[in-house]
């Protein structure tokens, strides 16, 4: 089965952009904000920026539960996944001692797909400070983009300047994955 990881920094639009194409492709959607830690939640919410050990247990549940859903059905996952290192552990390549914090299970055949929703500082700011109800504060975008770490080859993905309205970037990942020949149902 298929796995599409729609990432980025806060408020670049994961969970907008990732529940519309789960929709539209009518596959499973995970939010990995629905997956933080209280206290990881808490310290965001403070202002304080997560460290590799705060997101590793979070990546390892995130870990598990894909591997397990992949099993039966295609998967959209809204994570940050900043590092290259965060991904892998998501997708379990093998990479760095990080991941292995994380047990090497055997992963899916299909390798998964990337979307980078990207965008200037200026943009996202403004998209963050128009958002209500959520706990992260737009005081941590610099860290955001500080942590962030572009995605490279070997890793597949595309990147998606957000300045583009949601329709067109869902449509955009869409023909994406036709035109990588992905199997929409396997
Ligand atoms: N392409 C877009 N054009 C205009 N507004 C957008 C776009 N994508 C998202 N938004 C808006 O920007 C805000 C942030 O979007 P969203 O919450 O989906 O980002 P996120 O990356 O999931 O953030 P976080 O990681 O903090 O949960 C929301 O108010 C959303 O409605
Ligand atoms: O890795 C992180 O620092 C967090 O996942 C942020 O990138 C998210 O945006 C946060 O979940 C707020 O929604």
């Amino acid at each position: 089965m298929v796995l599409v990881v729609v990432m980025g920094v806060s408020g670049s639009g994961k969970s907008t952009v990732g529940s519309l194409l789960a929709k539209k492709l009518g596959w499973k959607f995970y939010d990995a904000d629905d997956y933080h830690s209280d206290g990881n939640k808490l310290k965001m919410a403070k202002g304080i920026p997560l460290t590799d050990q705060d997101r590793i247990p979070w990546l390892g549940e995130l870990h598990k539960i894909i591997r397990e859903g992949l099993s039966s059905e295609n998967i959209v996952l809204a994570c940050s996944a900043l590092k290259r290192v965060y991904r892998d552990i998501l997708t379990n390549e093998e990479s760095t001692a990080l991941s292995q914090e994380v047990k090497k299970d055997e992963m899916p055949p299909s390798r998964p797909f990337f979307v980078h929703l990207d965008g200037s500082m200026e943009l996202i700011l403004q998209r963050l400070e128009k958002r209500k109800g959520h706990f992260m504060p737009s005081a941590l975008l610099q860290s955001q983009f500080d942590t962030l770490e572009p995605l490279s080859a070997p890793e597949h993905f595309i990147i998606i300047n957000v300045e583009k309205n949601v329709l067109d970037i869902v449509s955009e990942i869409e023909r994406m994955l036709v035109k990588s020949n992905l199997e929409y149902l396997q």
